[in-house]
C-alpha cells in the first residue's frame, strides 16, 4: 500500500490508530507494538489525520507527516495511511462508518492513548463510535487515572473488559473497551515541536 487503501482479509482484526502525527514519534511506535500484542490484533493502520477537529491550530502538511510516519513505523503488520483524506472525513465517527462500508468483513478496534480517552466525550458522536467498534485504550504518562475516571469511562463502565481479557477485544461485539497498563513511553509531538522541530524522534 503506497497511496489509497490497505488490504484487509475478511475476519481480520484491524486496530486503527488515528492521530495528528505532527510529528510521529517513538511513543506511537511503542503503543502500536503494545496494541498488536495486548489486544490480539492482526494489523494496525495508522490514520494520519487531515486535522484534529478539536485542535485550533492546523498541523503540518499531510504529505510531510505521512513521510515522517512511514520512515519511523517499519513493521510488516502496520500500514501508515491517509485514509481520512481519501474518504474526505476528519471526524472519527464518519471515518469508522466509511471503513465499515468499505470493509464489511473486517473487525475494527479504535486505539487511543489515555489522554484521548479522557477527552473522548467531547468528540462528535462519541457514543456512536463506541457502538460501532471496541475501544482499546493504552496507558500514557500522567493520564492513566484521568482515562479511567473520564466521562466516557463512567458511561461505558459496564462494557469494560478486564485487562487479562483484552486479547479478545476485537472479537467482542461493541460496546466494549479495555484499558491496558503497559510500560509507558513519555514521547509527545508537543514536546518535539516545543523542542524546536522534527529532527529528533
Ligand atoms: N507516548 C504515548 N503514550 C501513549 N499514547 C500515545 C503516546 N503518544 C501518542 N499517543 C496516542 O497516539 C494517538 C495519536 O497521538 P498524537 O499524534 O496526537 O500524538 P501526541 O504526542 O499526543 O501529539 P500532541 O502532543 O500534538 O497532542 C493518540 O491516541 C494519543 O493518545
Ligand atoms: O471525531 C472527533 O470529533 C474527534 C475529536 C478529536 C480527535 N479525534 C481523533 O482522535 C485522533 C487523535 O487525535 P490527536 O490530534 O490527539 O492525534 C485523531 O484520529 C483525531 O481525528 C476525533
Amino acid at each position: 500500500m503506497r497511496h489509497g487503501l490497505p488490504i484487509a482479509r475478511p475476519g481480520q482484526v484491524v486496530g486503527l490508530l488515528g492521530g495528528s502525527f505532527d510529528p510521529a514519534h517513538a511513543g506511537h511506535v511503542h503503543i502500536t507494538r503494545q496494541a498488536l500484542a495486548r489486544f490480539g490484533l492482526d494489523r494496525v493502520w495508522w490514520l494520519v489525520s487531515p486535522g484534529n477537529p478539536l485542535k485550533p491550530r492546523g498541523p503540518a502538511a499531510l504529505a510531510r507527516r505521512m513521510a515522517r510516519a512511514r520512515a519511523l513505523m517499519d513493521h510488516p503488520r502496520v500500514a501508515v495511511t491517509d485514509i481520512e483524506a481519501w474518504l474526505g472525513t476528519r471526524h472519527t465517527a464518519r471515518t469508522i462508518a466509511g471503513l465499515q462500508r468499505l470493509y464489511p468483513g473486517t473487525r475494527f478496534v479504535w486505539l487511543m492513548g489515555a489522554d484521548n480517552m479522557a477527552q473522548f466525550h467531547r468528540w462528535e458522536d462519541w457514543r456512536e463510535i463506541a457502538a460501532r467498534v471496541p475501544l482499546g485504550v493504552i496507558a500514557r504518562p500522567g493520564d492513566r487515572i484521568a482515562a479511567r475516571s473520564a466521562v466516557a469511562a463512567r458511561v461505558l463502565a459496564r462494557h469494560r473488559v478486564a485487562p487479562q481479557d483484552a486479547r479478545g477485544l476485537g472479537r467482542l461485539d461493541p460496546p466494549a473497551w479495555a484499558f491496558v497498563n503497559v510500560p509507558m513511553h513519555a514521547a509527545s509531538s508537543t514536546a518535539i515541536r516545543d523542542g524546536g522541530g522534527w529532527g529528533a524522534g
